[in-house]
């Protein structure tokens, strides 16, 4: 519906009046921003001239305490005004150039007349500190901007429901105080504004999507009563955008009891983590912890093994076929990543309560003055009704105070007396010194005989301090041991995969082995596993049943300030990952989001029905939502992308128009003519060459040339040399640039790409239907242009398709 010229008109005039007002408000506190801020740094500098410090009589002390707190507490209340004032104005800053994006004219029940709700991002108030001139979109009437349609409208409140019609709803673009497009609405979020704002390029930065929330991502955003939310949605659909809102919704809504660093975002990579970096900044809130589960895994144990990441995985996943052992080693990953493996180690922890539980020698200079054995039998000492974790945690106990009693033995070794005559004059010194200390000041130090002692003490407790900590870290369990024995001892994995299946489903069948009810090949995958333990190495998929197994043994570790965990690209996640984190973050909500149809890695998992993700903390505290509806791509390229899965009919293109994905072959392909396969890639990369050049001209800012593998991409990094920005996108590469990105498909995750160019879509490249998914993921990373190049039968998942979806086009 388009806008009378007067409205047009009468809106930019308000706007122009908010502008003025901002201004005027802002000229106002940013010189006491200022002023705060040179106090501040004042009375950091000069924080010890104004303190009395005089320790000599208590008196003294407690008037030097009550000037530093005195003192402390003037330059705590400074740096909070400061911030909070800071905070204002960078708010006001931000709504200068366009101070809103919608409104709303909503008649309550009951009252007269409308009101007008300017909605934008963030909230602003007239001098009088009571009229609204911009709500801020988290506010709870700016939800219904986003819920409905002129028409009747209710929305919730703490106080209650609130009734009433929604009289007019109208959109704007406002770049520097000028209105760009003004458009009211009778649809939901307008198609209008949402056309302008996805027909735009793709950014190395993902953006805020405030303007155009709709209705279903608007569910997501202020879901606030499950403990549990899981969003499946489709490629595109803007699951992560609507994540990174519900962040800064949950920040604004619970601003009193919730902190940004009381939130953590798992991504599936560092790139990933670098390109959502700038959304909540945008919306004037502060970053969320993000990591990956990766980062997780190195950081407990790191020091243990050289744990292989995923992407090491993934690509002897999709490279290595043909090498010997390809088949168990994948029947491993997978086996290792079901739930019945997790059932498994359950089960192996109960039976180490009865048999089985192995430890470390304590040595101490060559010698085992605790053996293996003997802890063993104190373990199976306890009351067999104690707690594994509580029983090591009682053995650490007993075992400082063993430690205790040989420091006290071997005080008069001659080892220490050897020592004691090495000191040299510093540690002596520094021995000396800290005797004096603890005899106290004014007694003289003369006797030789009680030094001797005291220094021989030192000695002894400073050899037995490595092996204390170790004590304290709980190394005297053999964890890697224990997870070796499963791969050892087949008896006894045979009768632990039986209990486990008593209380599960069935495994996969590609991965049953009717014979033994063992996984498929599993001496195979013993011995490979033993083989990289022995070489220090950790396989990926070994990482996170062997972190849980060492916390099953010793006592979860816990981390309680967490409050909400987010979880993109769930859908490669392993049901023993999503336990782990459900136990490591006790008092947090969480919130899955994920697309089944991506799954990349062989560990993945599903998260509809009743599968081990919804079933994490039961049906009562859980919620799903399905998006089907798909924003990044045009609607010609959702047409060729959903062809390829079974139940794409579902996923709705939002209409955008853009031409047809065009297939490149080359003129030699496939038809036996002979042509040499070298020549025909080299047609096709002359003309890949000339399309990204006429797409840069085009205007496409940022180019992906996918990629099945790290090889793959160097190899078209190579062949492509000599283009404008042209950049090798390997898995460390901290962050997106614009340009031409050569990129393996699995980096690619999550990401977009004006123009996305597949570099090899033969079959030779994609057939295997382990590989369906990761191709999809490829092309679904497109907004307005899809090229594919094939110098052989192309891809089946391509071939497969109406013909209608694509054009060909053959490469002389
Ligand atoms: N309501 C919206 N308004 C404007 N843009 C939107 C909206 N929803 C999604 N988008 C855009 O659609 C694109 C895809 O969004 P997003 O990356 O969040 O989807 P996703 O579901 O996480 O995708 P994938 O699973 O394929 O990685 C982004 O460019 C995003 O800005």
């Amino acid at each position: 519906m388009s806008v009378s010229k007067e409205e047009w008109q009468h809106e930019q005039q308000r706007i122009d009046l908010v502008r003025t007002k901002l201004r005027k408000q802002l000229s106002k506190i940013e010189p006491d921003v200022g002023q705060l801020k040179s106090q501040v740094v004042d009375i950091r500098k000069h924080f010890w001239d104004e303190v009395t410090v005089n320790l000599s009589h208590d008196d003294d002390i407690l008037d030097t305490y009550l000037s530093l707190r005195q003192q402390a507490e003037v330059l705590s209340e400074r740096e909070r005004t400061h911030r909070q004032l800071k905070r204002q104005a960078d708010r006001m800053n931000r709504l200068l150039p366009a101070p809103y994006f919608g409104r709303i004219d909503f008649k309550e029940d009951g009252a007269n007349p409308a009101e007008r709700v300017y909605v934008g991002v963030s909230s602003f108030l007239d001098e009088d500190g009571e009229t609204f001139l911009v709500y801020d979109w988290r506010t709870p009437i700016a939800s219904l901007y986003y819920d409905y349609a002129p028409g009747p409208a209710e929305y919730n409140t703490p106080g209650g429901l609130v009734e009433g019609e929604i009289e007019l709803k109208r959109q704007f673009i406002i770049r520097d105080g000028h209105i760009h497009f003004l458009f009211d609405t009778g649809l939901m979020i307008g198609d209008e504004l949402l056309q302008q704002v996805l027909s735009k390029g793709a950014g190395s930065q993902m953006k805020t999507i405030v303007a155009t929330i709709q209705k279903e991502q608007n569910r997501i955003i202020r879901n606030d009563s499950s403990r549990m939310l899981i969003v499946q949605g489709a490629a595109g659909s803007g699951k992560t955008s609507a994540a990174l809102q519900r962040v800064a919704y949950l920040l604004y809504k619970h601003r009193k009891t919730l902190t940004a660093d009381q939130m953590v975002l798992f991504s599936p990579n560092p790139l990933f983590n670098s390109y959502v970096s700038t959304v909540l900044p945008e919306l004037g809130e502060e970053n969320m912890q993000q990591t990956t589960f990766q980062d997780y895994l190195h950081h407990r144990l790191g020091r243990r093994f050289n744990i292989e990441d995923p992407f090491d995985q993934i690509e002897y996943v999709l490279a290595d076929e043909k090498t010997p052992g390809y088949a168990a080693r994948v029947s491993g990953i997978r086996y290792k990543a079901s739930t019945r493996f997790l059932h498994v180690i359950q089960a192996y922890k109960d039976q180490l309560l009865k048999e089985h539980m192995l430890f470390k020698d304590i040595i101490f200079r060559d010698q085992v003055i605790v053996s293996r054995q003997a802890l063993s039998d104190r373990f199976y000492g306890y009351d067999p009704a104690i707690r594994l974790a509580n029983r090591i945690e009682l053995m650490k106990e007993w075992l400082l105070e063993e430690l205790a009693a040989y420091q006290e033995q071997e005080m008069q070794e001659d080892w220490v007396r050897d020592e004691l005559d090495f000191l040299d004059k510093e540690q002596y010194q520094r021995a000396y010194n800290q005797l004096r200390k603890r005899r106290g000041r004014a007694e003289s130090f003369d006797d030789a005989d009680a030094e001797e002692q005291l220094l021989r003490k030192m000695i002894v407790r400073e050899h037995f301090k490595p092996l204390r900590s170790r004590v304290k870290r709980l190394r005297f369990v053999d964890v890697p041991g224990l997870y070796r024995q499963l791969y050892e001892n087949k008896l006894l994995f045979q009768s632990l995969h039986r209990t486990a299946a008593a209380a599960d489903t069935p495994v996969p069948a590609e991965n049953a082995d009717d014979r033994d009810g063992l996984p498929a090949r599993w001496d195979e995958i013993c011995a490979y596993t033993l083989e990289r333990m022995n070489r220090g190495d950790l396989p990926y998929e070994d990482a996170t049943p062997f972190l849980y197994l060492q916390e099953l043994t010793e006592g979860f570790r816990t981390n309680t300030i967490v409050r909400h965990v987010l979880i993109d690209e769930a859908q490669d996640y392993s049901p023993f990952q999503f336990e782990f984190l459900k136990r490591l973050f006790p008092r947090c909500r969480m919130t899955v989001l994920g697309d089944f149809n991506q799954a990349v890695f062989a560990q993945a998992t599903t998260l509809e029905g009743s599968t081990p993700v919804a079933g994490l903390y039961g049906p009562g505290e859980t919620e799903q939502i399905v998006l089907h509806r798909s924003y990044r791509s045009t609607r010609e390229i959702v047409e060729f992308t959903r062809g390829m899965l079974k139940d794409g009919a579902q996923i709705e293109p939002f209409d955008r128009e853009g031409g047809k994905p065009v297939v490149f072959t080359s003129a030699g392909a496939g038809a036996g003519k002979g042509t040499d396969a070298n020549t025909c890639a080299d047609a096709l990369v002359r003309r890949m060459t000339a399309e990204i050049k006429a797409l840069q001209a085009d205007g496409s800012t940022s180019i992906g040339v996918i990629c099945k593998t790290a090889a793959e991409s160097e190899r078209a990094f190579e062949a492509l040399n000599g283009l404008d920005e042209l950049r090798l996108i390997r898995k460390d590469t901290p962050s997106f640039e614009k340009g031409v990105m050569v990129i393996p498909a699995y980096l690619a995750k999550g990401v977009e790409f004006d123009a996305v160019l597949i570099y090899d879509a033969s079959a030779v490249a994609y057939s295997r239907e382990s590989e369906r998914k990761l191709f999809y993921t490829a092309c679904t990373r497109a907004m307005h242009k899809l090229q594919l190049y094939s110098a052989g039968t192309l891809t089946p998942f391509v071939a497969e398709l109406d013909p209608a979806v694509y054009t060909v086009e053959t490469v002389e």
